[in-house]
């Protein structure tokens, strides 16, 4: 009989042979093999498998054999493999014995049920065998984690409330509210002109909470495409989409489970998110997209908008009932030209940024220089001050910084240029204002200064409000302000005061 005619042609017979053909190569070429049973004990090992014993600290076969496996081989899977019936065919194990190359076969009954699992070693201190294998993975490995910690890194607050520079009357209210919001778990609204602060104010009150040791998560809603803001927020489950998503993917509110979730540019969020949002709020509960399984997250939410929501939700593009779940402690952010006695001390932080992250010399802002940014009306806040700080600071070879250079960088930046003059005839008003160290003015001079004196302590009450401030005084708004136009305090196109 000629070889080929010992081969056989059904499709059974050729199986049983693959199957044995395999199962000798390999008992022949591995470095050993095991059986557990259906209760993951050991119920044999291979001649090659029981050099391992002493390494793996048996003297005897039996201390091994017949023991639950996860008891005698550290960091086994095979249970795993009983659990699920799904083969593991290459894996790298790592215990007590050194590294291993290993391969895992469930055994299935007639009825194809799972009664054990096979486990075969296919090269024993695969470090040198399999060097650039073990090198790319080793690799992979540790940028994994790396990957793990600078996420673990951006879930945690980069500021606290000392990170907010300012000692003025309306940075200290600011950080006294937020402060407070920080210990209740009800939701917080950051209301305020872009780059306040709000962003900053929201890690803080998260770093200050009972949850600071749980992530911190953040959404920017303006960032996100409306397409996706449902699969950002829930998550999606396993095997809705094919592609990139197939394995799922948790949604932000899982991320910030136990923690604090971010919702900056409220404003922003399309109306189909906001339904689902509320639903998340007053349930605790997400339904990840295409699953039909409910998830339960606690979450405790700081939301942030430069927009007028009250507006939105009376244009109808903010759902009212979001608005007032959302608006249980509300903060109201100052814009930098309601303290700007804070500018020189945030000049001096935000330029100590700068120098140490471009390795730039540390500004020194020239008296003149700074009265001229504490003039200014800054509509982008603390992120223009800084841009412009950005700019002074790379034109700048010393850190010495003159009011001309000031001046160019305001002029080239497109903002306009407000002359401090008001503020330092405001000051030298005031500091003239005491009648009784200049007794040889008149009367009308006299009750002019006292006027002064007043009208200056409440607008410095009111945080430069000056609605406020006359209403303080019991003053009418127009003749408030007649009184500053008289004074030369506020002309037509200039807003400070
Ligand atoms: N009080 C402060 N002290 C120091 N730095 C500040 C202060 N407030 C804001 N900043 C800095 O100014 C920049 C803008 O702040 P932030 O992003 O928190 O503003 P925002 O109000 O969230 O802005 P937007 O509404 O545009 O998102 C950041 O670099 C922040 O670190």
């Amino acid at each position: 009989m000629s070889a080929d005619n010992r081969l056989p042609r059904d499709a059974q017979s050729i199986l049983e042979l693959a199957a044995r053909s395999m199962f000798d190569l390999f008992a022949n070429a591995s470095e050993g093999m095991m059986l557990v049973d259906r209760n993951a004990r050991v119920v044999w090992i291979n001649d090659q498998y029981r050099r391992f014993l002493p390494a793996l600290g048996f003297e005897r076969e039996e201390d091994f054999v017949g023991h639950p496996v996860s008891s005698v081989v550290q960091n086994t899977q095979m249970h795993q493999v009983l659990a699920t019936g799904k083969p593991i065919l290459i894996d790298l194990l790592n215990n007590r014995a050194g590294t291993f190359v290993v391969s895992r076969i469930p055994l299935r009954d007639d009825g194809g049920e799972v009664i054990g699992v096979l486990g075969i070693v296919l090269f024993d201190h695969p470090e040198t065998t399999l060097q650039p294998l073990i090198t790319k993975f080793a690799r992979l490995e540790q940028d994994l984690n790396e990957a793990r910690r600078e996420l673990a890194s951006q879930r945690r607050a980069k500021y606290t409330f000392a990170s907010f520079v300012g000692t003025s009357a309306a940075a200290q209210e600011v950080k006294r509210q937020a402060r407070r919001a920080s210990q209740s778990p009800s939701p917080v609204l950051l209301l305020g002109e872009t780059g306040t602060g709000k962003e900053l104010l929201a890690h803080a009150i998260h770093a200050a909470s009972p949850r600071a040791g749980r992530p911190f998560v953040s959404v920017n809603m303006a960032a996100v495409p409306e397409a996706l803001m449902e699969a950002e927020f829930f998550g999606v489950a396993p095997g809705a989409y094919t592609g990139a998503d197939r394995k799922g993917r948790d949604g932000k509110f899982k991320l910030a489970d136990g923690g604090t979730l971010f919702l900056d540019e409220l404003g922003d969020m399309p109306m189909a998110v906001q339904v689902k949002l509320l639903r998340a709020l007053q349930d605790g509960e997400i339904e990840p997209l295409g699953s039909n399984r409910i998830v339960r997250c606690d979450v405790r939410v700081v939301a942030a908008t430069s927009r007028d929501l009250q507006r939105l939700v009376r244009d109808g593009q903010f759902r009212e009932d979001l608005y007032y779940r959302l608006n249980v402690l509300p903060v109201r952010v100052p814009p930098l030209r309601e303290r700007r006695d804070d500018i020189p001390l945030l000049v001096e932080a935000l330029s100590e940024d700068i120098a140490a992250r471009g390795a730039q010399a540390q500004l020194e802002v020239a008296p003149d220089a700074m009265s001229l940014l504490q003039a200014q009306t800054w509509r982008g806040n603390i992120r223009e001050l800084r841009n412009v700080l950005e700019q002074l600071a790379l034109r700048s070879e010393s850190g010495r910084i003159a009011r001309a250079a000031v001046e160019q960088v305001l002029r080239e930046a497109g903002l306009d240029r407000i002359e401090p003059p008001l503020s330092s005839a405001m000051d030298d008003a005031a500091a003239s204002a005491d009648p009784v160290a200049r007794p040889g003015l008149t009367l009308a001079e006299q009750v002019r200064a006292v006027e002064q004196r007043a009208v200056k302590t409440a607008l410095s009450q009111t945080q430069g409000n000056r609605a406020a401030a006359a209403r303080l005084l019991g003053m009418s708004r127009a003749s408030f302000y007649d009184k500053l136009h008289e004074w030369g305090w506020m002309s037509e196109n200039q807003t400070y005061v």
